[in-house]
């Protein structure tokens, strides 16, 4: 019996994690678990699966919780240092890292530092993080296993492990991008989309905020550095191909001409699976892959002109440094900003731009800097919108 700490409990990936868990409930059982302010799903999830240790975001959403459930045997917490602690919990074999954003950067390095399998679908972190995060992982022998269903794909179309041991027969990684809502709109269409119509997946039923980044191709350029990061790879090596039907969830390219690829219907309960189980696989219920009904997949160039994130994105990885935590911290404030109607579609990408140039880039050399560079990012993102200074 495996016990699972799923941090992020109420989201999108958080629920297919539970879908899995009670598929096979011999085989998982969900020890600890965490949400940020859904009180209602949060209890729903005591009752059906009555975890040891619960964590919510603050002391009212614990109490309110707390009196939901008060006939059942469950510690109820709040705070950061209790989602730490529950991703560090003695009783917990694996921690399913699936907070939205930043946030999941300290949980995540906890569960690490406390040697847990680590199941990583919170790609921000180590965005963010990267040498540092990958440093951790190496020195607490860690098995860190990608639930990014392209990261997933290429873990799964490599030999056997994540070590590099065979990285001299790899000559590409090709991530998949589905392309987003918008994949064929001009820059003048995409101008006054709204954020129901960005967050309208054609594919993936996803959060809002990865959802907005999918749209925006943030979440290919996250992606990318995650695949840097996780590979050992340059984004000179990983090429990002737009194959609109999200069927091939990424490929490896060899050096004798191969290309090894991952299919599937586009459900993350299939990566979810593959990591609580590696090396083993089980059922997911998940519907046969049906390639006649599919008929034809396509493959096209990703545009930068119209998708202007996706090379922010490799620049910030030349950048090298706090870069990318600079990155990712304007984006989710502008992702916020535009799901709170503040800007529009088309100025998360130059909020992000402006950012980005004008923000300091040091090396990292702690988790301080990390979290300097979030903040002081997130303040000029924050004051860039206000002030209108990304027109
Ligand atoms: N959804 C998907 O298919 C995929 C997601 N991912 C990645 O997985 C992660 C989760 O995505 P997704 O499930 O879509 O997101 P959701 O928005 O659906 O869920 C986010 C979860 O994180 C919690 N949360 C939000 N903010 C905080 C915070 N500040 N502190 C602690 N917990 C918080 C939420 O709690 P509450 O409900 O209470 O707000 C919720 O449980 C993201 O990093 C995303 O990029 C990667 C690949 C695919
Ligand atoms: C399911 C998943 O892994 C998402 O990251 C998904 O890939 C988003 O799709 P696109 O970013 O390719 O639109
Ligand atoms: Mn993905």
């Amino acid at each position: 019996m495996q016990k699972i700490c799923l941090l992020g409990a109420t989201g999108s990936i958080g629920q297919s994690t539970l879908d899995i868990i009670a598929q096979h409930p011999n085989k998982f059982s969900l020890e600890c678990a965490s949400a940020h302010s859904s009180v209602e799903k949060m209890a729903d999830i005591c009752r059906r699966f009555t975890p040891r240790r619960v964590v919510m975001g603050s002391e009212k959403t614990r109490d309110q919780l707390a009196v939901l459930c008060s006939d059942l045997a469950i510690s109820f917490e709040w705070g950061e240092a209790a989602l730490e602690s529950i991703a560090a919990d003695s009783n917990v074999d694996q921690v399913m890292a699936a907070i939205m954003g930043f946030a999941g950067l300290k949980p995540t390095l906890a569960g690490i530092r406390a040697q847990k399998r680590i199941l990583l679908a919170n790609k921000e972190s180590l965005v963010t993080a990267g040498k540092l995060f990958m440093d951790e992982v190496a020195k607490y022998n860690v098995t860190l296993l990608p639930i990014d269903s392209e990261h997933n794909a290429i873990f799964q179309s490599l030999p056997q492990n994540l070590d590099g041991a065979h990285t001299q027969d790899v000559r590409k990684l090709l991530l998949t991008a589905s392309g987003g809502p918008f994949r064929t709109w001009s820059v003048g269409d995409m101008q006054n989309v709204t954020p129901e119509q960005a967050c309208k997946h054609p594919n993936w039923s996803m959060g809002q905020k990865i959802s907005i980044d999918s749209a925006t191709l943030m979440n290919k350029g996250l992606e990318l550095i995650e695949a840097c990061w996780l590979f050992n790879m340059s984004p000179a090596d990983v090429s990002v191909v737009v194959h609109p039907e999200s069927i091939i969830h990424s490929m490896v390219a060899y050096c004798d001409g191969s290309v090894i690829s991952q299919m599937g219907n586009p459900d993350m309960k299939i990566p979810i699976a593959y990591g609580l189980t590696w090396p083993e696989r089980i059922s997911t219920q998940v519907a046969d892959l049906n390639l006649f009904e599919i008929a034809q997949l396509n493959f096209e160039q990703p545009d930068l002109q119209r998708f202007p994130n996706l090379r922010l994105a490799s620049d910030a990885w030349y950048m090298g440094g706090t870069a990318m935590a600079v990155l990712n911290a304007a984006n989710e404030v502008a992702v916020a900003a535009f799901l709170n109607k503040q800007i529009g579609f088309l100025d998360i990408a130059q909020v992000n731009e402006k950012v980005l140039t004008s923000a300091e880039v040091v090396a990292v050399d702690s988790l301080e800097t990390v979290f300097d560079a979030d903040l002081y990012s997130r303040n000029l993102a924050r004051d860039v919108i206000s002030h209108g200074h990304f027109l």
